[in-house]
């Protein structure tokens, strides 16, 4: 039953005077190798299979790596559905601000430390990238108004919620970038649309080429059971960083192929406010190109042209916070996006014109053609009508 399936799953605790004082982000107390040694052991006693994977420190930046050759159509980790958080909130499934709320709430369940302490906290790059945090002035470099307004609503929220539940709104706006880069939206046969913490899951980074796929096993057999699971799409060596991609493939007509919900490849929009990077591959470039020609990116085409690649790449060789950095690799890369695609799109517009050209000059060619040949047609009849008449006159 639904309710069995719930009862499994992590209670949330009430809010508490630790979260009105401000110090509600989690502060990691110990080395990276215990917290993951006691990380994986809490997720084995909670059903999970993660042994395949430890946690690693790839080119600056923390991810999982394989402890073992892994073969193709093995699942590389293993999650059942009561060792993840839920956070969703029934009152309104599309606001994430609630789902903000939960989590800070969860933060004070002892049971959950071993989670809480590898989540990253307030000052780690994965925080700063997000827009939510930039300045004023940071915001503004972005030269996107899509995402801009966007980060502003997302602000106002956080600092509504953060007034009305005692909270610091630093707090508030942490929990809310947490969940956007770590929470799986999931259908659930029985309690639709739900917003689940995956843990061990969002460890993995992205990568739009990954052939990893995430997919959803569902028992409903007695009572509603799930298990996630990471299968590997193509051969992985011990010791290689594995990664997904998040959203659906920009490679793959029918997204990632996995069972994530709403599979669609994402824009660098939607990266940076998600996970607060940006993409730089070849179809995810692709991706952002197509959108940025739409009529309705006028406004984004005529921000974008305020600046010059050549003065990003200036003020980008310089020492930068984060927060502007990232922002500069964002504009940077929507005008060469938007570049590639009007250059792209005036190639095609060249071929199809020399086409309709050339169609034109042949259709003429073959009028002409056919026109000589009905002359050189009524010629001959009329030639053979004097012949016949000739010969008519001459026999009478
Ligand atoms: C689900 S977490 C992945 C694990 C994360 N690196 C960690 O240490 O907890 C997603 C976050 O990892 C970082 N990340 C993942 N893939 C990335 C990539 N390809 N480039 C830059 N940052 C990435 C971003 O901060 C993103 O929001």
């Amino acid at each position: 039953s639904p309710g069995r399936a719930r009862a499994r799953w992590v209670k949330v605790a009430q809010p508490t005077r630790r979260h009105a004082a401000g110090d509600d982000m989690p502060i990691p107390s110990s080395s990276k190798e215990d917290q993951w040694e006691l990380f994986s052991e809490w997720m084995r006693a909670r059903g999970a299979k993660m042994e395949k994977v430890k946690i690693a420190d790839v080119n600056g930046m923390r991810g999982l790596v394989a402890t073992q050759d892994i073969a193709e159509n093995e699942s590389i980790v293993e999650v059942p559905l009561g060792a993840s958080i839920d956070i969703s909130d029934p009152t309104n499934e599309k606001d994430p601000s609630l789902n903000a709320l939960a989590l800070l709430r969860l933060l004070e369940d002892p049971d959950l430390a071993p989670y809480v302490e590898l989540l990253p906290g307030r000052d780690s790059p994965d925080i700063l990238r997000m827009p939510d945090f930039y300045s004023e002035e940071e915001l503004q470099m972005l030269q996107c108004p899509e995402v801009i307004q966007k980060t502003l609503r997302r602000r106002e929220l956080c600092a509504r919620r953060a007034q009305e539940s005692s909270l610091q709104e630093g707090s508030v706006k942490w929990a809310l970038c947490t969940v956007a880069q770590r929470a799986f939206s999931l259908v659930s046969p029985i309690d639709g649309l739900l917003r689940l913490m995956l843990p061990g899951i969002d460890l993995f980074n992205h990568d739009a080429h990954a052939l990893h796929t995430m997919k959803v096993r569902w028992n409903l057999d007695g009572y509603v059971d799930a298990v996630f699971k990471v299968i590997a799409g193509s051969p992985i060596k011990k010791g290689e960083e594995v990664r997904i991609c998040y959203g659906g493939s920009p490679f793959r007509p029918d997204g990632c192929g996995g069972d994530c919900v709403g599979d669609l490849a994402l824009t660098n929009a939607q990266y940076l406010m998600r996970y607060g990077f940006v993409d730089g591959c070849m179809g995810t470039t692709m991706v952002d190109g197509k959108w940025l020609v739409k009529d309705e990116s006028e406004s984004i085409r005529e921000s974008l042209a305020k600046t010059t690649v050549q003065e990003d790449d200036e003020l980008l060789s310089s020492s930068l916070p984060l927060s502007a950095q990232t922002a500069l690799e964002f504009r940077r890369h929507l005008k060469v996006a938007l570049k590639a695609q009007q250059e792209a799109d005036a190639l095609a517009a060249k071929a199809e014109a020399a086409k309709s050209e050339e169609q034109k000059r042949a259709e003429a060619e073959a009028k002409e053609q056919a026109e000589k040949e009905a002359e050189l047609k009524e010629a001959n009849a009329a030639e053979a009508r004097k012949q016949l008449l000739e010969a008519l006159e001459e026999k009478s």
